[in-house]
């Protein structure tokens, strides 16, 4: 197990401020932080005035394998959850097969232990047998296979008597729901964009916001006398934050997440037929957009996620309406947040770190995601001060579908260590 001295380095203490620090891991856990501390046969890592955070923990990806290793395969996706300063992701069930079967849930963890670069990595499990929305899966089984919750992300529960059941069946069994809210019956056939300005401007069939809060309404009203945690996907609409927000008034287990680009850019900000901006749900209106940090700073929407989705560059060549949903984003979440919510002072910096990891470790009850003695030293160490462009082609993920590609960011991940091992590290020469 692993022993390192970290010196030099800088954390956030309670307060909030910034103050030097050492930190002495033993055995893979953080056994004390503090001043100047004496080197007792560890080996010494030198922080040099780097930001130590706890490893930041995305509880929505997608991994791609088993079944779609051309866009994505778990060595390349923990890769560039390592690279982004994860230590911990959820991976979504829309695989080929669809992980709704244990032995899916277990090739999953199987292959992250033998090819993973030691990201943790918590499968999903399907809510219904291939997300086909007919069939419940065997939720206790996939639980005990190492389900860390249940999601048909990728298309949302169409039927109210099946999300029902399913609520039922995984309140009894203490998993989380994860839905992605989306109510087929108000889109239309090849809707790629939000129903608003940018759809009419180009003459593009429209996703509206109310395909997404009917079922944030609908489910919270299912899951009210079952007690589940429900969770809501990649949360856009100000219709959906204003039914969490009530629901959550009344004291109700839900809780939402918001992905990096629905609070950094709106419709307004696609620069024409690009599919580097379609992405499920859309960017929707600057309004939205708006409504979505201010949630985020009251707490109304608990935490981020990415839903790094990645694509082959021909599959995102198809144009418009044919290119498949989805952008990537472990890579440049934390360095984005941190340049436009933090430097802009829209959040502090120890809002945005808590919203990346002790808040979604807590909403589903993980034992990650803070820095403290007895933890476990998953870190994640930030140069605050370097510039740096957005390269898609230095990503480690396969997919190099980004609508960010060139911002000009600082907060970039230098250092990445799970259970005091570092498993991946900044190597160029830094400018
Ligand atoms: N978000 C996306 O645009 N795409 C996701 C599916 C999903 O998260 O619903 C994908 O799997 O590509
Ligand atoms: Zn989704
Ligand atoms: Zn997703």
């Amino acid at each position: 197990m692993e022993n390192k001295l970290l010196q030099n380095g800088r954390i956030i203490g309670k307060d909030g401020e910034v103050t030097s620090a050492d930190i002495r891991i033993r055995d893979g856990k953080v056994t004390e932080i503090g001043q100047a501390l004496g080197e007792a046969g560890e080996d010494v890592v030198d922080l040099s005035g780097k930001l130590v955070i706890p490893g930041l923990i995305d509880l929505h990806i997608h991994l791609r394998e088993p079944g779609f290793e051309a866009k994505e395969t778990i060595a390349t996706g923990s890769r560039a959850a390592a690279r982004g300063g994860y230590t911990a992701v959820a991976c979504m069930p829309n695989t080929k097969p669809v992980t709704d079967s244990t032995e899916v849930v277990r090739r999953i963890i199987e292959t992250n232990e033998r090819e993973g670069c030691g990201v943790r990595v918590l499968p999903i499990a399907a809510i219904t047998r291939g997300s086909k929305g007919g069939e419940l899966t065997d939720m206790s089984a996939l639980k005990e296979a190492g389900a860390a919750a249940v999601s048909d992300d990728g298309v949302g529960v169409q039927s109210p008597q099946m999300m029902k059941a399913a609520m039922r069946l995984a309140s009894s069994l203490d998993l989380t729901v994860t839905a992605h809210c989306e109510e087929e019956d108000l889109l239309v056939p090849g809707a790629c964009v939000h129903a608003g300005t940018f759809a009419e401007e180009h003459g593009l069939p429209g996703i509206p916001g109310e395909s997404e809060a009917i079922h944030v309404g609908r489910d919270i009203l299912l899951a009210e006398d079952t007690g589940v945690h429900y969770h809501v996907c990649h949360i856009s609409a100000e219709a959906s934050v204003r039914l969490v927000r009530e629901a959550k008034s009344r004291g109700q287990r839900v809780t939402a997440e918001v992905t990096p680009h629905h609070l950094l850019l709106c419709e307004e900000d696609i620069p024409g037929l690009d599919t580097h901006f379609k992405m499920n749900p859309p960017l929707r209106r600057k309004r939205d957009r708006e409504v979505l940090v201010e949630a985020l700073k009251d707490g109304t929407i608990d935490f981020i996620a990415t839903d790094h989705a990645p694509h082959t560059a021909e599959e995102k060549a198809k144009g418009m309406k044919e290119a498949p949903f989805g952008i990537v984003g472990l890579e440049t979440a934390f360095p984005l947040l941190y340049t436009k919510l933090v430097e802009t002072g829209v959040l502090t910096l120890s809002e945005l770190v808590e919203k990346m990891t002790r808040i979604p470790a807590e909403c589903f009850g993980l034992p990650w995601g803070v820095l403290e003695e007895g933890r476990a030293a998953d870190l994640a160490i930030i140069d605050l001060e370097t510039k740096r462009k957005v390269e898609p082609a230095e990503f480690a993920s396969k997919g190099k579908n980004t609508p960010f590609a060139g911002w000009e960011l600082k907060g970039w991940p230098v250092m990445t260590l799970v259970e005091g091992r570092i498993i991946w590290q900044e190597t160029e020469a830094k400018a």
